[in-house]
């Protein structure tokens, strides 16, 4: 199947989505995320998500992890809501409701080769009402028969997903869904077909980043090698997370997380130079990276 071309959205547009507060703005009305993530042996994958998901505006953030992990998530950032995931329910996830917008990301340091882990991934797909991405050790549970199902369910129930892959994942994902041949090999075709199999919106991150929603693909290329280093990719999540918790469309929070993020690697690198960069200073340049993008559009 031929795709079209890539499309680029420029600063006016990226501008524009820009979740700035009301003047009368609370916290729930500026979205509630949740993360569940953050295995005994990963927490710090969570903490990078639940605090760069601040950053990126969200009103109310709980990050639900293993009780191994609560101590560490709450000493990373005591305004982080913790709970353990024992006891917890992912029916318990808030729904979003008018005025009160709410999101959930699932995976940043779920163990993809741990099957409790990829128990609580499937509960979670099951039950999540609101925008759900996708990300880590659950990628490789909805690459499985029972999350392929659990996509499609969503999908027919009108429950809208985000997924971000990085290559490997990408590829556990292709696998899943049988798909092969020209289409893996391209960065631009995988993602659009990674969209249509799992009924989902697809950021394929790499050097270049590739957003589809199976009909259209936005590409986004502004980032820095800075951003290659462990951990990363649980920022992006987080990004991501929060502007779908704020209430952005499922393509227009893919594309202006992946630019923010992008954008903070860049104001990142510019203070602690391509080699210095850590996951942490990602986060911290995020609201640089707000206003580099409020000036120019
Ligand atoms: N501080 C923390 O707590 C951190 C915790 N983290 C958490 O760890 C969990 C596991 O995530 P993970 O990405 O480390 O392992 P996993 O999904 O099993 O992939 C493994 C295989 O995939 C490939 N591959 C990997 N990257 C690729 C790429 N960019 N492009 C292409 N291929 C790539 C590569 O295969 P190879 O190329 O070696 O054959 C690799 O062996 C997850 O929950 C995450 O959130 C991390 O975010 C780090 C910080
Ligand atoms: N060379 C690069 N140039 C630009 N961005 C990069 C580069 N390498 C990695 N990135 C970005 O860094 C992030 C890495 O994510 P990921 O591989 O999931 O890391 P982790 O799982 O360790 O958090 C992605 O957003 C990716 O697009």
């Amino acid at each position: 199947m031929s795709e079209p071309a890539a499309e680029r959205w420029d600063d006016a547009r990226l501008a524009a989505l820009l979740p700035w507060p009301a003047p009368d703005a609370n916290k729930y009305a500026r979205g509630a995320l949740a993360v569940v993530g953050g295995c005994a042996r990963y927490p710090g994958a969570a903490c990078l998500a639940a605090a760069a998901g601040q950053r990126a505006g969200a009103g109310y953030v709980t990050v639900v992890c293993a009780p191994e992990s609560l101590a560490v998530v709450r000493g990373f950032r005591p305004s982080l809501v913790a709970r353990s995931w024992e006891g917890w329910q992912a029916a318990d996830l808030p729904a979003a409701r008018p005025a009160r917008p709410a999101a959930a990301v699932v995976g940043p340091g779920l163990d993809p080769a741990d099957d409790a882990c990829a128990r609580l991934a499937l509960a979670v797909l099951a039950a999540a009402a609101s925008p759900l991405l996708v990300d880590g050790g659950a990628l490789a549970a909805l690459a499985t028969g029972e999350g392929r199902a659990l996509a499609a369910a969503r999908a027919a129930q009108g429950r809208v997903t985000v997924l971000t892959p990085h290559g490997g994942e990408a590829a556990r994902l292709a696998r899943g869904a049988r798909i092969g041949g020209d289409a893996a090999a391209d960065p631009a075709r995988l993602a659009a077909a990674l969209a249509r199999a799992y009924g989902a919106v697809c950021v394929l991150k790499g050097p270049d980043t590739h957003v589809s929603d199976g009909a259209r693909t936005v590409l986004v290329d502004r980032g820095t090698a800075a951003l290659a280093k462990a951990g990363t990719g649980d920022v992006l999540a987080g990004v991501v997370g929060a502007l779908l918790a704020q209430g952005a469309s499922l393509l227009e929070a893919a594309v202006l997380g992946a630019t923010l993020h992008a954008e903070a690697g860049c104001a990142a690198a510019d203070r602690m130079t391509a080699i210095g960069v850590v996951p942490e200073d990602v986060v911290d340049a995020l609201p640089e990276a707000v206003r580099r993008l409020a000036a120019a559009g």
